[in-house]
């Protein structure tokens, strides 16, 4: 049908069909939740369930004070350099840090106290001030904690489930950034028994029975372990987790009452996503081929 032969009233002569409304239409094609938030949905529902709280994450920047030296991760600790972490260029150097917390973290990084021998080295401001995206939400775990000691000790069930970056090599199974699973329970008192039924609890929620653990190393707790469960599926044992107690140089400058005890666990959330959809590269979660 052309303008000129419309023009001309050609179509006068043609024979048309009835039309018919109740012809199906071609399917429209709907959207589809993305696999990482419909898993993300799936931890918070559990936290919530088990009485935990969400904690603000919504600063990917944050200063090396709160990422590492609240931690009393020393400032030497290989993961504090650029080649394991994003710092800025601009704003280079954070604004304010509670400057009287801040003495008090410098003194147990060069002489201990509370029991604690210290890193013995010389603590520098300018290191903590230095900007960077932060590596794990822990550093959201420490402000809270730090807000949590100026009341009157209530206890506290705290989760996280939000983006982390680390500058490492970016391969079929990980990227430069993922998404850190963080719950912690503070109380008087808690032990490793509370931290392996609190994990017992949690992972159960998502059909891990049979946890095992082994002892492991994070410079923020102690005593520390990897989390394994028998996963039916692959036959095998996985790795779903690291867990441990804070160290008592991270809860005492922060004013923590002696008995306070911090457990604590963290996983990824791409871990289990691919798993539970059967991805085995993990840039088939995210957007368009990269092929990097
Ligand atoms: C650099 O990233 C390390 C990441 C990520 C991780 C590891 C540790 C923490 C932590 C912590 C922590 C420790 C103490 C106190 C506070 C936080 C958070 C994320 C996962 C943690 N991991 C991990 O998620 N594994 C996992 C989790 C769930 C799962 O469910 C499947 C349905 C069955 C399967 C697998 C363990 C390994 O994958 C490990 O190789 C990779 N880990």
């Amino acid at each position: 049908l052309t303008r000129e032969n419309l023009q001309r009233g050609d179509w006068k002569e043609l024979e048309f069909k009835e039309y018919n409304f109740n012809a199906k239409g071609p399917p429209a094609e709907a959207g589809h939740l993305h696999p990482l938030l419909k898993v993300k949905q799936q931890f918070m529902n559990i936290f919530l369930q088990i009485g935990f709280e969400e904690m603000p994450t919504n600063n990917f920047v944050e200063s090396s004070f709160w990422n590492f030296d609240a931690l009393f991760q020393p400032q030497q600790h290989p993961a504090r350099d650029s080649h394991d972490t994003f710092f800025l260029e601009a704003p280079s150097t954070t604004r304010e840090l509670p400057e009287d917390y801040v003495q008090l973290v410098k003194r147990v990084h060069e002489s201990g106290g509370y029991g604690s021998r210290g890193y013995m080295y010389d603590w520098k401001r300018e290191e903590a001030n230095k900007n960077l995206l932060r590596t794990h939400t822990t550093a959201v775990s420490a402000r809270m904690l730090y807000a949590l000691a100026k009341q009157p000790f209530a206890p506290k069930r705290y989760f996280s489930i939000d983006r982390v970056f680390r500058n490492e090599s970016v391969d079929r199974t990980h990227l430069a950034e993922f998404h850190q699973i963080e719950g912690l329970v503070c109380d008087r008192g808690l032990t490793l028994g509370d931290l392996i039924g609190v994990l017992d609890n949690f992972f159960s929620r998502l059909g891990m029975s049979k946890l095992r653990f082994k002892p492991a190393y994070n410079p923020y707790t102690e005593p520390s372990m990897e989390i394994f469960s028998y996963h039916e599926g692959l036959k095998k044992w996985v790795e779903i987790g690291n867990s441990g107690m804070f160290r008592p140089e991270m809860l005492l400058p922060m004013g923590f009452p002696e008995d306070v005890r911090v457990i604590a666990w963290g996983l990824s959330l791409e871990r289990p996503t691919m798993i539970l959809y059967g991805i085995d590269n993990i840039r088939d979660l995210f957007g368009h081929k990269v092929d990097l």
